[in-house]
């Protein structure tokens, strides 16, 4: 079938010529128009039309060429991203992208860490969530034009998990209504927040309040760092870039020391918690509300998993379309790698997956905007759901597509280990999301106690009701259920799919559940008892979260069903939600095997329903990987390329190579010369 109309990406960066007769074969293929899947996925024509004219405008556009960006020394990268920056403000201006979700795109579209990445994701949405409705007024009208750009400076030398722990201090001198900033040890160091070491002029400081010897706990303090004239830090502040790291090298993450710099206490961020003149303080309405960026950004971290994995996936499938190894049989032609089987089996279950977390995306942005709703209405009910769903969910999404992305380097090769196939710097660029917003282990960690919480209640309480995607833990008698899926076909059906996740994520919380007590009477107390079962706390929390996804990715296809989304389209989502359910059940069958939830009888037909699956996907795997609609330039991958001219993208990029300015090597005269022309 053929797309109902052309998708209008530009062919950027590729060597042109014609596109590569096997892609073209495949796309001519298709059992579904995958126009209307891109559609799907960004939410209608018109928005991918506009998401298009951006990504075109950006992709034509010199200054965020990203070709020679492996070709560039640390503080030139750094000098690039910033000369985006300035441009990116200038198209602003001159294309009048004036809203949040404009500048979004365009950044997006941009694909780079920039140094403002900070400013827009977490020091203005803190100014929103934590400023006062006259902070707001002060802070953010600067902060959008750019007259200040700002950064989150919580993470310190010492502590980074441990917020409670942080050492900054801001003590209230009462005499001159001002807050004293220190960093008392080198331990109390801020260290790693993005954009702090060159770029910012502010920051948004989490600091230990401290009234008359009184500890507050940890707050927010907008704190001015440089000359708005010269740049330079103002005096008592000490402040740097923290040096190389594994990738990341657009961006100055930076370090700061306060020398007891004074600050007026209107800079101390208070819609919740408040500092009176007097130095009374009121505390704020939940222990946590002041957490509630992090909670933001994970929530966004989530969202960007899919497209990230599907950038990868879009380049590895492409690239086993065009790449030719062995004939199956001598005198036969040679196999395109995609046609193995092993290599249908590492990329098809992440395709599926960027699917999956898409949905997951969707649900997660619903989700955090029915909680800001109640915020703004001082309802904090949602918030320990919101905390512990995004925290599993920011957790599984990130291990998956980090693991992800070298799986499909490590599938495309020699070619997957070059620069130039745009996974190893996508992968490097990547992983530290399963760090930064919360290490993933210490996030599974509030989701698990969250689970064991409402299971205990549940327990304590029969015929009490749980929020929707936790009601399970109501239902102990799940735990005498086991699978019948005895042939391929019941494996295909989701309300099977979904008991099977279910009961693992239920079994797990209750054996957590009874370590936990058994570990209390062994005389441990629940201190002790916790630190004895955390590892089973992060297989709860992944449980779980994978039962999330899947549920969302099954209601997804339901609610398109009821839509009237077409057939085509719906065959291959079920597809791809099939394979995402039956994938993760055999990647982790020990689990399903060890309570006797399934046996020998029902995993041969999962893995031959698998198998099915895979076959199934394959001539539709070049439309799946498309329907995303990446740039070239967003790709940044000469494996990658949507015309296919892989070879030739790949040989006249090499030719920009700095060793191949010349003819002779760099130190021949001096190195190789001297013992080549060395008499025997
Ligand atoms: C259209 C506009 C769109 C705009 C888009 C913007 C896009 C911008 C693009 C930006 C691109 C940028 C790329 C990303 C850059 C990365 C930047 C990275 C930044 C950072 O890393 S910032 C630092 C992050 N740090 C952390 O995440 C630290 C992790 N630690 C914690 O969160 C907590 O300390 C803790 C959760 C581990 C434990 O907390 P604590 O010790 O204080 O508390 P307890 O363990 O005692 O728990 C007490 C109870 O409180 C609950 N709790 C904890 N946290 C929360 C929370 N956040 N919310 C609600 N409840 C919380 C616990 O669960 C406990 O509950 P219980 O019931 O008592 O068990
Ligand atoms: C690229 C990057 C950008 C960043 N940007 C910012 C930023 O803009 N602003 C900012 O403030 N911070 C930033 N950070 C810091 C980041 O938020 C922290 O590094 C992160 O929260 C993890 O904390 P940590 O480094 O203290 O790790 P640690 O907590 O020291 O973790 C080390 C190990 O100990 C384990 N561990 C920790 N606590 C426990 C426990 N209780 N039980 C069992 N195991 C445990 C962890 O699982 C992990 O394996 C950034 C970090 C990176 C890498």
């Amino acid at each position: 079938m053929s797309s109902s109309s052309k998708p209008n990406l530009p062919v950027t960066n590729a060597v042109n010529g014609p596109p590569n007769a096997d892609l073209v074969r495949e796309r001519g293929a298709a059992s579904f128009p995958v126009r209307d899947l891109t559609y799907l996925v960004y939410g209608g024509q018109e928005r991918t039309e506009h998401l298009e004219r951006i990504a075109n405008m950006v992709a034509s556009d010199p200054v965020f060429r990203k070709t020679d960006r492996f070709f560039l020394s640390r503080t030139e990268q750094y000098r690039r991203s910033l000369e985006k920056v300035r441009h990116y403000k200038e198209l602003i201006a001159k294309h009048n992208l004036h809203s949040e979700l404009d500048q979004q795109d365009l950044r997006q579209a941009i694909d780079e860490d920039l140094p403002i990445g900070l400013h827009v994701g977490m020091f203005i949405p803190t100014i929103v969530g934590q400023g006062t409705d006259e902070q707001q007024k002060k802070w953010l009208p600067l902060a959008r034009a750019y007259k200040i750009i700002g950064t989150y400076a919580q993470t310190e030398l010492g502590h980074g998990s441990f917020i409670r722990g942080l050492e900054t201090v801001a003590t209230y001198d009462k005499s001159t209504q001002e807050f004293v900033l220190n960093s008392p040890t080198l331990t109390a160091t801020k260290w790693w927040p993005g954009a702090l070491g060159k770029t910012s002029t502010h920051c948004v400081v989490f600091a230990r309040l401290v009234i008359s010897d009184r500890e507050c706990g940890v707050h927010p303090f907008m704190v001015q760092l440089r000359s708005l004239e010269n740049h330079e830090p103002l005096k008592g502040i000490t402040v740097g870039d923290i040096g190389p790291k594994f990738a990341y090298e657009t961006m100055d993450n930076g370090f700061l020391r306060f020398d007891h710099v004074r600050i007026p206490r209107d800079h101390m961020l208070m819609r919740f918690a408040q500092v009176a003149a007097d130095g009374t303080y009121s505390t704020p309405p939940h222990s946590k509300v002041s957490y509630a960026t992090m909670v933001f950004m994970r929530a966004y971290i989530i969202g960007t998993a899919s497209s990230t994995l599907a950038k990868a996936v879009t380049i590895a499938v492409r690239y086993s379309c065009v790449r030719k190894q062995f004939p199956l049989r001598s005198g036969e032609p040679e196999q395109q790698i995609l046609n193995y089987q092993n290599q249908q089996a590492a990329l098809f279950p992440l395709l599926a997956t960027a699917y999956a977390f898409h949905f997951t995306g969707n649900y997660i942005r619903q989700m955090y905007s029915d909680f800001v709703r109640g915020m703004r209405a001082q309802d904090f009910s949602v918030l320990p759901e919101m905390h512990a769903t995004s925290a599993g969910l920011k957790s599984l999404t990130t291990w998956i597509a980090s693991a992800g992305i070298e799986t499909c380097r490590a599938s495309c090769g020699g070619h997957g280990y070059s620069k130039l196939s745009g996974l190893p710097s996508l992968y490097a660029n990547y992983i530290p999301a399963c760090t930064y917003e919360g290490d993933n282990t210490v996030m599974c960690f509030q989701l698990a106690r969250y689970l064991l919480k409402l299971y205990g209640k549940a327990q304590a309480k029969p015929g009490l009701r749980l929020p929707g995607n936790v009601s399970y833990l109501e239902k102990s008698t799940l735990l005498d259920e086991r699978c019948d899926a005895s042939t391929e076909e019941l494996w295909l059906d989701p309300a099977r799919q979904l008991h099977a996740y279910r009961n693992r994520a239920l079994r797990l919380v209750a054996n957590c559940a009874n370590r936990l007590v058994a570990e209390m009477q062994k005389g441990k107390d629940e201190v002790l008892a916790v630190e004895a079962i955390k590892s089973d706390m992060v297989k709860v929390a992944k449980a779980h979260s994978y039962y999330v996804v899947l549920n969302n990715f099954v209601n997804a296809i339901e609610q398109l069903r009821a839509s009237g989304t077409s057939t085509p389209i719906l065959r291959v989502l079920k597809t791809l939600c099939d394979l995402f359910a039956l994938h993760f059940i055999q990647a982790d069958l020990g689990d399903f095997l060890e309570y006797g939830y399934l046996s020998s009888l029902h995993t041969e037909p999962l893995h031959a329903q698998i198998r099915r699956l895979l076959e199934a996907i394959r001539p539709d795997a070049v439309a799946l990987v498309d329907a995303f609609n990446f740039t070239d330039h967003a790709l940044g991958s000469a494996l990658g390329v949507h015309n296919g001219r892989v070879y030739e993208t790949l040989f006249e990029w090499a030719q920009q190579e700095p060793l191949n300015k010349t003819q002779v090597a760099p130190g021949y005269h001096e190195y190789i010369k001297p013992f080549l022309l060395a008499k025997m």
